[in-house]
């Protein structure tokens, strides 16, 4: 075996390790019980991924006479997994601050949406920026969200609505994952609205007969990189039947099904999320109990997004039901141009005050379970041996400050590490 390795980390006061027994997600009870170690240290190998976790003084004997590319001392501080932000709408030009003051003058998101502006308006801009435009303001957004500690996110598609656009976005994503540090799972969500002009069943056929046959063709060719698929399914948008075609046509052409559902409306999203073995379904503020049973049998993640219930004023998912009935619950920031939040550590403050979880299940949600809600927790959302060197280290003794400053990660997050690279480096950390 090789005595040289990319980054070695030492003498952390606590490490939040979240799981250590290769397990693809939590639900409640490990939750509850999420693997921490005190006085820790870390090796991060030469090919980005975990070589050990464990007491400072045990490594520190076992790695002598190692050879390591950099040496962080984290006396004093804390490490946690890199988050998982498991739900991003992050490439659209227009923004719609005004809008912002609309809602906050009583309008409703879907009143916004059916006199044309909401999703309309940003189709209506990001059909007309080009690729570098859409990709600079992209990078940008996706640096802010890094520096707020997250370090895989997932990216939809969804404000072109006709196919050059939706590729359009798809290849400003491809080109994000290509050049950028930050971690993408990649999404197309060319049912995000019915676009103006067209029926709920022209819109589907559309999608079924030439979105989804061109995007096959690109990912064949590897021009495109595409790992999941996602539907509005909403009352006045997707209906559940058009939702269910095209989801399956999607997950026929190996798609990951990860989509929206019983946001505004109950529309029994959730038991469809069940019956086509969806990783995941997002939003879940009207769920009923019917649909959280289902989705606990099979496994289909709840990504719950704190933003879009606070900005909104909708009625918060019922996060505590699901997690009693045994659902896998998971995080996602749901950055868009309604909720323009960057910042995980915020989300998982808000999951905490307004959904009532603890700080603990909001970290694992926010980790190893939004790695499930992407299919990526083999290797990616704990400090486990084997996966992939993402981490954050926090300028504080105890993790849970990451959570209880609101909005204070800015001054915490010290070091944001990528497959054992400092990706970020913060010089304006305080420690209290
Ligand atoms: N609800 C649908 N999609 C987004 C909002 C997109 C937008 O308003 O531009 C969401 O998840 O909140
Ligand atoms: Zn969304």
């Amino acid at each position: 075996m090789s005595n040289s390795f990319r980054l070695y980390i030492k003498n952390a006061k606590q490490a939040i390790v979240v799981c250590n027994n290769g397990e693809k997600f939590l639900t409640k009870e490990g939750m509850k019980n999420m693997s921490v170690m005190e006085d820790c240290s870390l090796i991060i190998g030469k090919d980005g991924l975990l070589k050990a976790v464990g007491p400072a003084d045990s490594i520190g004997f076992q790695f002598r006479g190692a050879v390591f590319e950099k040496v962080i001392d984290a006396s004093g501080m804390c490490v946690v997994p890199g988050l998982i932000d498991a739900h991003t709408h992050p490439v659209w030009a227009g923004d719609r601050v005004h809008e912002f003051a609309l809602k906050l003058a009583g309008a409703s998101y879907m009143a916004v949406h059916q006199a044309g502006g909401g999703i309309h308006y940003t189709v209506t801009h990001t059909r007309r920026a080009s690729l570098d435009q859409l990709l600079h303001s992209l990078t940008q957004r996706l640096t802010r969200m890094l520096r707020s500690g997250t370090t895989l996110v997932e990216c939809k598609s969804g404000y072109g609505l006709e196919l050059d656009t939706e590729l359009k976005m798809l290849m400003v994503i491809e080109k994000a994952r290509q050049t950028l540090d930050i971690g993408i799972s990649s999404t197309y969500c060319g049912a995000h609205a019915v676009p103006k002009g067209k029926t709920v069943a022209e819109a589907t056929e559309d999608i079924i007969k030439v979105h989804l046959p061109k995007l096959k063709e690109k990912m064949a060719q590897g021009e495109l990189r595409v790992d999941n698929i996602d539907v509005f399914c909403e009352k006045g948008v997707f209906d559940l039947d058009s939702t269910e075609a095209i989801l399956q046509a999607g997950t026929d052409m190996g798609l990951q099904i990860n989509f929206h559902g019983d946001e505004l409306h109950p529309m029994n999203a959730a038991q469809l999320g069940a019956k086509l073995n969806a990783l995941a379904v997002s939003h879940l503020e009207e769920v009923s109990d019917d649909g959280i049973a289902a989705m606990a049998k099979a496994k289909t993640s709840a990504v719950l997004l704190p933003t879009t219930a606070y900005i909104l004023r909708l009625p918060q998912p019922r996060a505590r039901d699901m997690l009693d009935r045994g659902v896998i619950v998971a995080l996602g920031s749901d950055f868009n141009p309604n909720a323009y939040c960057c910042s995980m550590p915020m989300v998982m403050h808000l999951a905490c005050v307004n959904m009532r979880l603890t700080m603990n299940e909001a970290l694992a949600a926010a980790t190893i379970n939004a790695a499930y809600a992407l299919g990526v927790s083999r290797s990616h959302g704990s400090l486990e041996v084997g996966k992939q060197g993402d981490l954050l280290i926090i300028n504080s003794s105890r993790w849970e400050h990451l959570i209880y400053q609101f909005g204070g990660h800015q001054e915490l997050i010290k070091y944001v590490i990528i497959k054992g690279n400092i990706v970020y480096e913060n010089d304006r950390t305080m420690d209290y």
